[in-house]
């Protein structure tokens, strides 16, 4: 019997807004629980204690069950996320939903390496930079690259700001092997409870912006600089 897997939610099929996938139709499995506590974070409801009571312990065949009642038994991408999902004992459920046609891609900061992570189908790296208030543990991070041995792995960079993105020249320097997307950070997202799913999509634009100027002004061309699209979509709302 495979070990339980916290869950904060399963939604979908939407498409991925972000990074390497982007506009790809995938189910998303958020589950519970995080080991940083990143300034910005856009999930609250899958990282704050408080919302514990709201994360449900589900063995893998329980997730693959709603993964498939979602996608109408037809196999497509499925994207871990979190939360970390990498203190999850996710093994077992990509077996699991390989073996049924599913792909796997999962979203992690790099703080957690597993020996599974070789069984993704794609690997989202996000280190966070320093607006997000954490400090990346560098040989724990080499560590999750070497655990995607060669499954596709990217690195997928929030930029607020000029700290964040000299921070990210610097962390693309490290991993010149590895494709890069960088994102502008949404600010200040309502509490999850709160409906209206507001964001400053005015200040995200300006972001943008700011960081196409940036990378083109610096001949980083190796840079590729994507929106949330489901942010400009649907704000900060669960569940898209
Ligand atoms: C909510 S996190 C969950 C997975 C994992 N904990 C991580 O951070 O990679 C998924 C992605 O959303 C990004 N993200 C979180 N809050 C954000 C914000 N306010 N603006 C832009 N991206 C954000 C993270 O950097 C990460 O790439
Ligand atoms: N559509 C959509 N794309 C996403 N890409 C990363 C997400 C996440 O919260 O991990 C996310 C999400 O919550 N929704
Ligand atoms: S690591 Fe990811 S889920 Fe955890 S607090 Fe940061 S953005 Fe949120
Ligand atoms: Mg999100």
């Amino acid at each position: 019997m495979s070990e339980a897997i916290r869950i904060s939610e399963i939604f979908g099929p939407t498409i991925q807004g972000e990074g390497a996938l982007i506009g790809e139709p995938t189910v998303f499995v958020r589950t519970g629980g995080c080991d940083y506590r990143c300034s910005w974070c856009d999930s609250l409801h899958a990282v704050n204690a408080e919302y514990r009571a709201t994360w449900a312990p589900m063995p893998p065949a329980e997730v693959m069950a709603e993964v498939a009642h979602l996608s109408g038994d037809r196999p497509l991408m499925v994207t871990l996320s979190g939360g970390n999902p990498a203190i999850q004992p996710l093994g077992p459920l990509i077996e699991m939903g390989k073996a049924q046609g599913y792909r796997f891609a999962m979203e992690t900061q790099g703080s957690v390496a597993r020996d599974w992570f070789a069984s993704l189908d794609m690997l989202v790296l996000s280190p966070k930079p320093p607006s997000s208030g954490m400090t990346v543990d560098w040989p724990v991070f080499e560590d999750c690259v070497t655990a995607a041995g060669t499954a596709p792995a990217v690195l997928k960079i929030v930029i607020f700001d000029e700290a964040d993105y000299l921070w990210a020249q610097d962390v693309a320097a490290r991993y010149p092997a590895l494709p890069l997307y960088l994102q502008p950070g949404n600010h200040t997202p309502p509490p999850p409870e709160d409906d209206s799913a507001v964001v400053d999509q005015d200040g995200i634009d300006d972001r943008m912006r700011w960081l196409v100027d940036r990378v083109v002004a610096d001949g980083w061309f190796a840079a590729k600089v994507l929106p949330q699209l489901h942010v400009m979509l649907w704000g900060n709302k669960r569940g898209v």
